[in-house]
């Protein structure tokens, strides 16, 4: 598994805002969604182009379009929502899987509530948004259930991971590439990224 970690100052900048203690509901969601559409740039340098001969004002000529089926993006409920508007900014045409997961307290396990996936999994590339990967527990089971929908080309942006969790996805899913804004210094005895965010989820929706 291949693991970027955000390197540019804007990202490192509007991270560093989110981790303030007061931050408010308007700024936590604005920065989640513009960290999340520069992670978007980075993470699609690498999509597969197709030559296509169109009509310009000249004459014909010849333009770059992404291959294939294209996108879908995967926001996992809550949290992930709050990532959604700065990705489809730069992917407007993209179908989105929506995954609804929420951990135990006690055990820390994910719970799968909702799913509703786009067509034609198979033929597409699936893009995560969650803004934490704690336990890396939530994010196993998003995969798993891609790739029982036929996906095979899958990755994931995240705005903070853990280094427990990155060591159990790769142990599972090693052909799946995720990008990070800041992988932080380790799990709380209560599943928590530290120094990390504190609840994403809580601060996205205004719930605590
Ligand atoms: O890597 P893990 O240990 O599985 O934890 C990460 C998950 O926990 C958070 O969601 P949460 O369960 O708080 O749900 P929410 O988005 O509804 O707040 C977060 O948004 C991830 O989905
Ligand atoms: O630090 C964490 C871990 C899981 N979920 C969050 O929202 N934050
Ligand atoms: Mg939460």
């Amino acid at each position: 598994m291949a693991v970027h970690v955000a390197n540019h100052p804007l990202i490192k900048h509007k991270l560093g805002l989110m981790r303030e203690k007061d931050v408010s509901t308007k700024d936590f969601r604005d920065l989640s969604s513009e960290v999340a559409r520069l992670l978007t740039y980075e993470a699609t340098k690498n999509l597969e182009t197709e030559t296509q001969t169109i009509q310009g004002w000249a004459g014909d000529v010849d333009v770059e379009r992404i291959k294939g089926k294209k996108i879908t993006i995967v926001p996992i409920l809550r949290a992930g929502l709050g990532m959604m508007d700065g990705v489809i900014d730069l992917i407007p045409s993209a179908k989105v899987s929506v995954v609804g997961f929420y951990r135990n307290e006690e055990t820390l396990q994910p719970v799968q509530y909702y799913v509703k996936t786009a067509s034609a999994m198979e033929k597409r590339t699936a893009l995560i948004l969650d803004p934490m990967l704690a336990t890396g527990g939530t994010l196993i089971a998003t995969i798993d259930l891609l790739k029982e929908s036929g996906c095979t080309k899958i990755m994931g942006l995240f705005l903070v991971a853990a280094p427990e969790g990155i060591a159990k996805v790769e142990e599972k899913h090693p052909d799946v590439d995720i990008y990070v804004a800041a992988i932080d210094e380790r799990l709380n005895e209560v599943g928590y990224i530290l120094p990390g965010l504190g609840d994403a989820g809580d601060k996205i929706f205004g719930t605590k």
